[in-house]
């Protein structure tokens, strides 16, 4: 493969910015800048010169093939953090002959290497995206292969079945019919369990890769938007004392004590006086219908019944201009209530979050569903059509893991990766 590099660092002004090279002969061009490096792995405080032009002092490293995150050899140059200096290195090694990297190469270079399994490429995928705990504490176990040692461990369930189930097949008198040990169900129906605890827990662990939606709905007026902007510490929505202001959907990424939140802000419910406004309803009530949660919103604490779902909360507005009522009330102008408020939201969906299995990406789950399925209903069949089903649910662990069939995936996962990563 060719040589490549890229800012391993965001572009912009800052103390260090990291250039990484990759391929074969990378240690080659280091030196042809740096002058010799000879041992892998030590850092080398360096003037990069292209002949008599010094570019920068920079501390330059290599890593052996076999021994770097790529798999071939590269080299980290760390310079000064101006864009200037890292746009002529770029030059530098542009007329070495090397080129840029495409978004996501060195990933996907470590994955054609062995190096890293496809869970573990859209972990550290997740892990380099991740804005919150929760996210973040995902992310580092798929990234750190734990999917990968799951699935190794349930595949060697399944080994052990199919070599019984094969050895049955072997010696079976032609005359009697083959009998499949016992043993095999109970490795497949251990197989099975694990494989459907996951599945289980998939929808909580894609919400908390992915973010909960929480829709603010209620009547034209109720505040909405004004408690929107109260959480946010900043105008997100237009507020006014108009009816039927909102009439788009508007949302607000919130960390809510580790747990990553899309607030939405709708328009306000109610028979719509025109087109528009009817579009936003409709809109509105689709995505409160969709939503995780629904804070249904007041100033009388009433609840919209057709939108309601169990574990919805139903919240006071305007405290500030009434008597605080029992149960949950909030004052955007005053604040009160807030803290509660958002302690409760988060009671609700760390609920929600609870019981999540690692699989977190539609793929995984794919693989998992194909797997179980494969060994589904295999009680009754003769040892080779057994034995045939449990390969099948194998080979959809080998897809799980990127094993077989990843071609089909590569662009998608890598080009959703930055140049440099
Ligand atoms: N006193 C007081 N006024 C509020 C409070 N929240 C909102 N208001 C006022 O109520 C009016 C409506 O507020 P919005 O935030 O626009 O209400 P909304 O629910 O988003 O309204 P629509 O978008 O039209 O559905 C505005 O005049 C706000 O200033 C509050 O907590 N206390
Ligand atoms: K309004
Ligand atoms: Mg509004």
């Amino acid at each position: 493969m060719d040589l490549i590099f890229a800012e391993a660092t965001p572009p912009g002004r800052g103390g260090v910015s990291i250039v990484r090279v990759s391929g074969a002969g990378a240690r080659t061009v280091a030196e042809r800048l740096a002058g010799p490096l000879p041992k892998p792995r030590h850092a080398y405080l360096r003037e990069i010169a292209d002949g008599e032009n010094i570019l920068d002092r920079a501390l330059v490293m290599w890593f052996e093939a076999g021994h770097s995150f790529t798999g071939e050899d590269v080299v980290e140059i760390h310079l000064h953090g101006a864009p200037v200096i890292v746009r002529r290195l770029g030059q530098l090694l542009k007329a070495q002959g090397l080129r840029l990297a495409e978004a996501g190469e060195f990933t996907k270079r470590a994955f054609l290497n062995g190096k890293m399994d496809l869970s573990e490429v859209e972990g550290l995928g997740d892990l380099l995206a991740a804005e919150t705990e929760s996210q973040r504490l995902a992310a580092l176990r798929m990234s750190n292969g734990e999917l990968a040692r799951k699935a190794d461990a349930w595949r060697s369930l399944l080994i052990r079945a199919g070599a019984l189930v094969e050895s049955s097949v072997d010696f079976a008198d032609e005359e009697v019919p083959e009998e499949v040990p016992g043993e095999v169900f109970e490795l497949l129906d251990m197989f099975k369990a694990e494989l459907e605890m996951q599945i289980r827990g998939y929808a909580a662990a894609e919400r908390i890769r992915n973010g909960f939606e929480v829709a603010v709905i209620g009547p034209p007026n109720a505040g909405k938007s004004s408690l929107i902007n109260r959480i946010a510490k900043r105008e997100v929505a237009l507020v006014s004392d108009i009816a039927g202001t909102t009439r788009d959907i508007i949302e607000l990424r919130l960390d809510l004590k580790g747990l990553a939140v899309t607030l939405l802000d709708t328009a306000g419910l109610r028979n719509a006086r025109d087109e528009l406004e009817s579009r936003g309803i409709d809109r509105a009530r689709q995505r409160a219908e969709a939503a995780d949660l629904r804070l249904h919103l007041s100033p009388e604490g009433k609840a919209d019944n057709s939108l309601w779902q169990e574990g919805d909360l139903v919240v006071a507005s305007k405290a500030d201009l009434h008597d605080l009522e029992r149960g949950l009330s909030v004052s955007s102008v005053t604040g009160a209530g807030l803290d509660m408020l958002l302690d409760k939201m988060f009671d609700v969906l760390s609920q929600k979050a609870s019981g999540a299995a690692l699989v977190s990406h539609e793929r995984q789950l794919n693989a998992l569903m194909a797997a179980r399925n494969a060994v589904d209903d295999v009680y009754e069949l003769p040892a080779e059509l057994l034995a045939e089903a449990v390969r099948h649910a194998s080979s959809s662990l080998d897809h799980l893991l990127g094993r077989i069939g990843a071609e089909d995936y590569l662009d998608v996962v890598f080009t959703s990766f930055c140049i440099g990563k």
